[in-house]
């Protein structure tokens, strides 16, 4: 058996992916080498960032499972591949605590005015400025699974009220006034100081948040991305940054990546950008193979692996979420 990679794991990690599959063969492909070797593995642990030849990883009819080391699984979600037999797994709501640090970042940054501080403190500027409040405001979650839940319970303390939308609209924790269905979004809008997006990008999400969309925010409010760039229209943030509509935005994720230089983004001091970081701490490659081998260990043994996204083999489901609020599964760490 074949296991092939595709990411930056360290000497330590190989040898815990290999203490969970003792006969397998495990290859590093890298990205340089993953379209020559993919289509040789049973098994594909990782996440490519180049595009990869499915089809013809589907005709050499080898691969029996796919573990992503991203929660997002825009990239690899083609429809040969999700319709296929093959159990495609996410990182859903691994990262979940390192999203909702860079989310607080990005909020408070953003409430108090802290990019204008430090441009001041470079001219030794101690001038005082208001500054806003998250008390007595309402936060919007656009997609509550393992990232929307974890901001959720960590903004509880505060005394605010918090709503939340999401295509499995079940499990409302105390803390959330209310969790609707997707298509009251628009409602969700209307009522929001703060909408944070947390949502996955796929055919029916890109682009979700249009000119029109965005009309529908309560004037002022703030508009805070951690989930992937096009599920906003960057054009029509642009304009409604610039006609105060939105106030500012928070973004760790942009339509294209890098940034182009050219971005209207960059130079709006209502702005604060990140450059898809909010996974990217120390913890990131630990977690991942965490899961890929209590993940490898379950399809080894051949019990269902968690986190299994394909639709018509009866997912996703609300407990897809590896460390969310409806699994139990670290026991299996
Ligand atoms: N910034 C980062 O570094 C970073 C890190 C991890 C994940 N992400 C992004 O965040 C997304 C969410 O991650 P997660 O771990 O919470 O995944 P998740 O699968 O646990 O949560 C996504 C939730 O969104 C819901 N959803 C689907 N379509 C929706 C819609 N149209 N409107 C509202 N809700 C909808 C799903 O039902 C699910 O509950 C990922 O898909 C990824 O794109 C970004
Ligand atoms: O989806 C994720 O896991 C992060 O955005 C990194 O790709």
């Amino acid at each position: 058996m074949r296991i092939v990679l595709c990411f930056p794991v360290l000497d330590k990690h190989l040898q815990q992916i290999q203490a969970a599959a003792p006969d397998a063969e495990i290859v590093n492909a890298g990205q340089e080498r993953i379209n020559e070797l993919l289509p040789t593995a049973d098994i594909f642990i990782g996440h490519a960032k180049v595009p990869v030849d499915w089809d013809r990883v589907l005709r050499a009819n080898k691969l029996r499972w796919i573990q992503s080391s991203a929660a997002g699984l825009d990239h690899c979600l083609v429809p040969g591949v999700i319709e296929s037999d093959i159990p495609v797994c996410s990182a859903s709501g691994l990262f979940a605590p390192q999203v909702a640090e860079q989310t607080f970042a990005l909020l408070f940054g953003l409430l108090r005015q802290i990019p204008l501080f430090i441009r001041a403190e470079r001219t030794r500027d101690f001038s005082r400025l208001p500054t806003d409040d998250l008390r007595g405001k309402t936060v919007g979650i656009v997609g509550f699974g393992g990232n929307g839940r974890m901001i959720s319970r960590m903004l509880s303390p505060w005394e605010i009220r918090m709503i939340a939308t999401d295509y499995y609209p079940v499990d409302k924790p105390a803390e959330l006034a209310e969790l609707w269905p997707v298509d009251r979004l628009d409602d969700l809008l209307g009522l929001s100081d703060i909408v944070i997006l947390t949502l996955p990008l796929n055919a029916e999400t890109v682009g979700v948040f249009d000119a029109q969309r965005i009309a529908k925010m309560r004037s002022g409010a703030y508009l805070i991305n951690v989930a992937r760039g096009a599920v906003i229209v960057e054009s029509a943030l642009v304009a409604a940054l610039a006609s105060g509509q939105i106030a500012g935005a928070g973004l760790d994720v942009t339509e294209e990546e890098p940034l182009a230089a050219t971005s209207l983004l960059w130079d709006d001091p209502k702005v604060i950008i990140t450059p898809h970081v909010g996974a990217q701490s120390y913890c990131r490659v630990d977690d991942t193979v965490d899961l890929a081998c209590v993940n490898l260990r379950r399809f080894l043994a051949g019990k269902e692996p968690y986190n299994i996204v394909n639709k018509h083999l009866g997912f996703p489901h609300p407990s897809v979420v590896y460390r969310g609020e409806s699994t139990a599964n670290n026991d299996d760490r």
